[in-house]
């Protein structure tokens, strides 16, 4: 029975029995009175008893007085309670979250045994509401940290691959995605993964042209992972956050004795370092002048020249290139050398903005609040349809990063997992976004409304290939990636469908 809740008796014994006794008691109406709210039950799954702090959660839980609380059973007081795992199990449940209608809280299950050990009931303790919010210092210290830990490992791949007898090609720096993290099956997203597929087969150079956070990056990542020098590393610099006056260095390298100091032994360029695999040249239209020359030479040649040394070292890299700038316009103002351009120019890839494939921005939503529940710990926020409609209506200048930042911050910001569209409206707002107006939701148009009839321009068999994929995309996602009912749905084999998936363009 629940204990009073008063002090503990200073007449209580203090023998061993009397000080567990007196433990006990204060230590229950410690977590009581600093936990944001406590109730028991017993062993049927009853609940008997309940703290003052807890009552404020019955409105929310649909229950008007304590007495629609204590005296029921628990799964009917508290939708998505796990208490009776606890009670059947007898394992306390330290930490866990807790989803239901009143929102999301971090809990605690205790179970209660008698004197034999036989469980007689349990504890259930609401440590904290809103976990998005008041945990959030927490999470972020956490997310900080797994960023500081993800950061020195791959300084200590780079420091190991730069060693001489653990070579470049070690693979330890591998592509993070593949063709399928690329979201989307809107025309212009299956057009862009089919022409990234392709140039995956292919060893020449790749020119991904498009917006800041289109996704460039993430393409040049799976080309590598889906071409023959998968096995190899994957290496990209991002030429616009280095000094110009470091960059020669961290594209050829340093020879031993180049420098005093602590860069006396040398170091292995970018170059060097994805021997055998892959390089992306993150932002090449950041290039300084000079420096443009050097990389022309060294993609003619094969070889490169380490600071410092007059020996010409060869090379085995792909190289992948990628930039948000107008590289023609830059070719035809003299900022840009022709030659390296055409030499670069070989598969170019123009990543559609977000603008251009608004179909796509359900999908898109989904999957990157899993990402970012995932990523903090906390349920995957919900959108209802008013909000994916305004999401739909913004011209997403930063494009999908930009939409991840937002979704992100909504989550964040928000008290309860569905998003509606006021609220939304609210985080544009705070994010300096003057919210344009919502437009009808993607997923109801006949296609996307402003390619107009352009991708109907186009050989049948292409047409029809890529009806197939989004339809085959459309039922995998209704079916949760079940392939025998995706098959089942489709009228056709599990054997035509894995077919289908190994190779989509066929
Ligand atoms: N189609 C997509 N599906 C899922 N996530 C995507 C997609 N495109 C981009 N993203 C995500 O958006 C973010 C920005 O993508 P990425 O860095 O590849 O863009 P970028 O075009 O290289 O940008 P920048 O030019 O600014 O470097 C990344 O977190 C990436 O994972």
């Amino acid at each position: 029975m629940p204990p009073a809740a008063h002090a503990a008796s200073p007449s209580l014994p203090l023998d061993a029995e009397g000080i567990h006794a007196l433990a006990a008691r204060s230590m229950f109406e410690l977590f009581s009175s600093i936990s944001q709210g406590m109730f028991l039950i017993d062993k049927s799954g009853r609940i008997v008893w309940v703290n003052d702090s807890y009552q404020r959660f019955l409105p929310a839980l649909g229950l008007q007085s304590v007495d629609d609380f204590v005296g029921h059973m628990v799964e009917d007081a508290i939708p998505g309670t796990q208490m009776r795992r606890v009670l059947e199990t007898g394992q306390p449940e330290l930490i866990d979250l807790l989803t239901n209608r009143a929102g999301t809280f971090v809990v605690s299950r205790i179970p209660l045994r008698d004197d034999a050990g036989s469980i007689i009931g349990a504890i259930g303790i609401v440590f904290f509401e809103h976990p998005q919010t008041t945990l959030r210092p927490l999470i972020s210290k956490f997310a900080q940290m797994q960023q500081d830990l993800d950061d020195a490992r791959r300084e200590l791949a780079a420091r190991r691959s730069q060693q001489p007898h653990n070579g470049a090609g070690s693979g330890q720096r591998r592509a993070k995605y593949t063709f399928a993290s690329f979201i989307g099956s809107s025309p212009a997203a299956a057009e862009v993964k089919r022409q990234a597929r392709r140039a995956a087969q292919s060893s020449s150079p790749v020119l991904l042209l498009g917006e800041t956070g289109t996704g460039k990056e993430l393409l040049a990542h799976a080309i590598h992972a889906a071409s023959s020098r998968a096995g190899g590393p994957f290496v990209s610099v991002n030429i616009a956050a280095i000094p110009e006056t470091l960059l020669e260095a961290e594209f050829f390298g340093v020879a031993p004795g180049a420098y005093t100091g602590a860069d006396r032994r040398g170091r292995d360029g970018k170059f060097k370092l994805a021997d055998g695999g892959t390089l992306l040249l993150d932002e090449i239209g950041d290039m300084p002048v000079n420096l443009q020359a050097k990389l022309l030479r060294a993609l003619q040649e094969g070889e490169i020249e380490p600071l410092g040394s007059n020996r010409l070292v060869p090379f085995d890299v792909r190289v992948l290139a990628a930039t948000s700038r107008d590289l023609p316009e830059m070719v035809r103002a003299g900022r840009f050398r022709e030659d390296l351009f055409y030499r670069l120019h070989v598969l170019p890839i123009r990543v559609p903005p977000l603008r251009e494939r608004r179909s796509d921005l359900p999908a898109l939503v989904e999957a990157l609040c899993e990402e970012l529940a995932l990523r903090n710990g906390i349920a995957p926020p919900e959108l209802l349809p008013d909000a994916l409609a305004l999401l739909a209506g913004q011209p997403w200048r930063g494009n999908i990063r930009e939409l991840r930042n937002v979704l992100e911050q909504a989550a964040m910001r928000s008290d309860s997992q569905s998003l509606d569209a006021a609220r939304l409206a609210r985080v544009l707002r705070e994010a300096g976004i003057v919210p344009a107006a919502a437009a009808p939701l993607a997923e109801h148009l006949p296609a996307d409304p402003l390619a107009g009839d352009a991708h109907l321009l186009r050989s049948l068999p292409q047409q029809v290939a890529e009806l197939e994929r989004r339809a085959i995309a459309a039922a995998l996602r209704a079916h949760g990636g079940n392939k025998l009912a995706t098959a089942r749905t489709l009228g056709i084999s599990r054997a035509k469908l894995y077919e289908r998936l190994e190779n989509p363009d066929r």
